[in-house]
């Protein structure tokens, strides 16, 4: 039989941290063996970030960018654990210092660990490479929980990213992020985003593809965090054998090939 993977848990206290380790808890392949959360939280077995990182093979973190990257970058300077961030709203500069830390130890990276969003990752690309800008307007649509802090989510700027490369532009170009006012007519070629805020929505994602007389919607609804919380898990289990590398989710499933 083989031995279930060690696992630290960051961020512990939080709703994903508690969803991963409700996952552990009784999983076939991979147990949790350390707890942390910020230096100052309390909470029943809860150690310090050093002492949970001796005792993993690989963390799972959910927690706030900059303490991801620092996380990151502490493991990679001890030469591990594994490190599976689910973190969103990085900076470019925060994703950069991810990249350095990634070449002394594997680390996986997603906006969003849910089977479904990886496939339609797939969809979304395919459809925007087929269905040409001077007809199609493609328009990103989320809503999430009122206490999500940051904006878009990061499913949907990898649904944005994915749409994209479907069509062979730079996202930092072409996204449309913020209407308000008079805006003046849609840019031919822009992918727009729009966002919603509100009760304990857990996540729902749509892409839209406008034609003058049809419209495409491509959609994922997530209903429980469980969903992310096993593709993190699924994630971290498989991080453990990898080389140093900057990985994501798509990696993790195969869809790379
Ligand atoms: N990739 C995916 O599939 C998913 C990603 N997410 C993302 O995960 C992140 C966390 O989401 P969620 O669990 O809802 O947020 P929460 O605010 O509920 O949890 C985050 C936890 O991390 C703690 N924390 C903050 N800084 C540190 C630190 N330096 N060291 C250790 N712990 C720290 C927070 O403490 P405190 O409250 O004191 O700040 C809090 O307990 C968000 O960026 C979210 O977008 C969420 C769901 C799925
Ligand atoms: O903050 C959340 O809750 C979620 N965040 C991720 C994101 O930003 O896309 C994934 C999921 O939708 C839930």
């Amino acid at each position: 039989m083989t031995k279930p993977v060690n696992i630290a848990i960051a961020g512990a206290l939080g709703r994903m941290g508690q969803a991963v380790a409700r996952t552990l808890d009784g999983h076939a392949l991979a147990r949790a063996v350390a707890r942390f959360d910020r230096p100052e939280a309390t909470g029943e077995d809860l150690v310090t970030r050093d002492v949970a990182l001796e005792a993993a093979q690989a963390v799972i973190d959910f927690t706030l960018p900059e303490a991801s990257v620092l996380l990151a970058e502490a493991c990679a300077a001890r030469g591990g654990p594994a490190v599976v961030i689910g973190s969103t709203g990085f900076t470019p500069d925060q994703i950069a210092r991810i990249d350095v830390a990634a070449t002394k130890i594997a680390i996986v990276r997603s906006g969003n660990y849910s089977l479904g969003v990886n496939m339609l990752m797939g969809l979304v690309k395919q459809a925007a490479a087929a269905l040409p800008a001077s007809e199609w307007d493609i328009e990103v649509f989320e809503a999430h929980h009122k206490r999500k802090i940051d904006a878009p989510s990061g499913t949907a700027l990898m649904l944005g990213q994915a749409a994209a490369e479907g069509r062979g532009v730079d996202l930092e170009a072409v996204s449309d992020r913020g209407r308000d006012g008079v805006t003046g007519p849609r840019t031919e070629g822009d992918i727009g985003f729009s966002v919603v805020r509100g009760g304990g929505i857990i996540g729902e994602h749509s892409v839209l593809f406008a034609g003058e007389e049809e419209v495409l919607t491509l959609s994922h609804s997530a209903s429980d965090r469980g969903l992310f919380a096993r593709g993190a898990v699924a994630a971290a289990v498989w991080a453990v054998s990898q080389p140093p590398g900057h990985y994501d989710m798509q990696d993790v499933l195969g869809f790379r090939r």
